[in-house]
């Protein structure tokens, strides 16, 4: 992560892709994806930013309140963002495509969707997780989706929505293959309150937005135990090597886990009661059921699925992931909170290496 000022780049400030793009849509008109819409209507006054939505209602409500009336309520949405349910409307002639719609839902969302979207259009991925019964992380889901590769960076790092709608200052990581495409993005969005640092880190960017929702239960369990800070800064620390322990096996670089979008998003998404993957644990580990905690949401919790695919992958890639597992053994109903703090525990005493 380079934020010197010392450091030459030919791309700095540029705002051509901003200033050529003309439309952009957002599919998923959640919290995050009206959150990104903002900052891109907000970046350039005549855009046209259309969400696309599912349910007529939000969607008229969103067009004559000019507010997401279900999401983020108190908020005001810039005059240039509207809503639309007409998918092939909403996909048609746009410069970019952002994925928003929850990780367990986007293969199959894709899927009746991709006759509207051009081939060639950039799709940027904002959904953290990793599917349940694959494992796939969302830059294998989208093409699978699609049937087809598609021009695609992802997005990840410390961003809860409600601050980008505040307009407080972020910084966020575009990841792709293609260079290019990572420097469009930071063009596109770049901002006085949004920095975007670009890689080419694909893996390591995606897994640990993924993981660190699965650590984010488990530091809200402790809160929810009263179990102490000292109990807290342990498990995250824990938390973190088991991370770099996983993805480093699956190809993440190290500098990517310990920068904006790796250590940066679980400081955030673990410390912080905004966070809905936190506020699961904490619910959790005062003793309240999962189907209590999930029935009262409306909001997703990508921990919550991602846990079990967590532990696929650990067994795939022979690794020993005790708290990020207990998680999944807790949220799957084979053990409680108590008794695997009792279990991690009484772990074979090591040394810290
Ligand atoms: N809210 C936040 O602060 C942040 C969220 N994210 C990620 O962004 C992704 C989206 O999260 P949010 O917008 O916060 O979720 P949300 O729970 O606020 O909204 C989810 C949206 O997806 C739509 N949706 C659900 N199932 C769908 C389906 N089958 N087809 C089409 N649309 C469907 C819902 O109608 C809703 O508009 C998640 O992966 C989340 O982890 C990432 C960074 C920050
Ligand atoms: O990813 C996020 C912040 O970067 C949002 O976290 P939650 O989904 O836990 O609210």
């Amino acid at each position: 992560m380079r934020w010197a000022a010392f450091v030459e780049s030919a791309h700095a400030n540029d705002e051509s892709v901003l200033q050529s793009s003309k439309k952009v849509a957002i599919m998923g008109g959640g919290s995050f994806g009206t959150a990104m819409a903002t900052l891109l209507a907000r970046n350039k006054a005549d855009l046209d930013v259309v969400i696309l939505m599912r349910n007529e209602d939000d969607a008229r409500a969103l067009n004559e309140e000019h507010r997401n009336v279900k999401y983020l309520p108190k908020y005001s949405l810039p005059v240039n963002i509207r809503a639309s349910t007409d998918a092939k409307e909403a996909l048609a002639g746009c410069d970019f495509i952002i994925h928003a719609v929850p990780v367990q839902q986007s293969r199959k969302f894709l899927a009746g969707v991709k006759d509207y979207i051009d081939p060639k259009t950039p799709m940027l991925c904002l959904s953290k997780g990793l599917e349940t019964g694959t494992c796939d992380m969302m830059s294998e889901i989208i093409p699978s989706g699609l049937g087809r590769d598609q021009p695609l960076a992802v997005l990840s790092g410390p961003t809860f929505a409600v601050e980008l709608m505040q307009g407080l200052p972020t910084t966020i990581v575009a990841a792709s293959e293609d260079e290019s495409l990572a420097i469009s993005v930071q063009q596109l969005f770049g901002s006085s309150c949004l920095r975007v640092n670009t890689s080419t880190d694909v893996t390591g960017v995606e897994l640990s937005g993924a993981m660190k929702n699965v650590l984010a239960i488990a530091a809200g369990i402790v809160e929810g135990l009263e179990l102490g800070n000292n109990a807290m800064a342990a498990l995250v620390a824990q938390g973190v090597a088991e991370i770099r322990w996983l993805a480093g096996k699956m190809g993440a670089r190290p500098e990517t886990l310990a920068g904006v979008s790796g250590t940066g998003d679980i400081m955030l998404t673990c410390f912080v009661n905004l966070s809905r993957n936190r506020t699961v644990g904490v619910r959790l580990g005062s003793g309240e059921t999962l189907e209590e905690v999930l029935g009262s949401m409306n909001q997703v919790a990508e921990g919550v699925a991602t846990a079990a695919a967590v532990v696929q992958l650990a067994k795939r890639y022979r690794v020993h992931l005790p708290v990020l597992t207990a998680v999944a053994s807790i949220l799957d109903g084979h053990m409680d909170a108590k008794t695997a703090v009792d279990k991690i525990m009484h772990l074979p005493q090591v040394p810290e290496v």
